[in-house]
């Protein structure tokens, strides 16, 4: 795993949230995305080489809509940045870590996903991501 590359957080309204964050890290975020796969419209904002995404539910199974029924709004997981998802899967997977989804699917910006489950990271929800078109 080579970086943190984004810190992902569930808000119930993606525009005030959108607003809150500009103000707390002092610049507007670099763009939205609607991840129909996922039910999230997201937003990104740079901080260093590490993002903020915020995630809004874009209906009720998302898993954002039951996050925040379950946990209120806060932090939902985080991505790691990693060279070759396939290879990073089969690592951890050998490793004893539970695979969400073992066949990678699309994520936000250009990426491409794979979840492990958090009961097997200490409660953690973590995300692996490659960039596309490598
Ligand atoms: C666009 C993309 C991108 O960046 O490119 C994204 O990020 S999309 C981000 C949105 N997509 C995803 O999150 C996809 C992967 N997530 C999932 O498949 C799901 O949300 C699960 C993580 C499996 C949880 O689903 P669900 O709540 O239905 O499962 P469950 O009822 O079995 O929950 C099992 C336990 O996990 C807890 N749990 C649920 N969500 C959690 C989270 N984010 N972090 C930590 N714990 C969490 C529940 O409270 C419950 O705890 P107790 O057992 O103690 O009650
Ligand atoms: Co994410």
């Amino acid at each position: 795993m080579r970086k943190i590359e984004h810190i992902g957080i569930a808000v119930a309204d993606l525009e005030k949230s959108n607003e809150l964050f500009a103000r707390l890290l002092g610049k507007e975020a670099y763009k939205s995305e609607r991840v129909e796969g996922e039910g999230v419209e997201t937003s990104f904002f740079l901080v260093g080489e590490t993002k903020v995404e915020l995630l809004q539910a874009t209906r009720p199974d998302s898993p954002i809509a039951k996050y925040l029924e379950k946990r209120n709004e806060g932090i939902h997981h985080i991505a790691f940045d990693v060279a070759d998802i396939h290879l990073e899967v089969k690592r951890l997977k050998d490793a004893g870590f539970e695979i969400l989804n073992e066949t990678p699917k699309e994520g936000a910006d250009n990426k491409l996903v794979v979840f492990l489950h958090p009961r097997s990271t200490n409660g953690v929800l973590v995300e692996l991501c490659q960039e596309k078109n490598l």
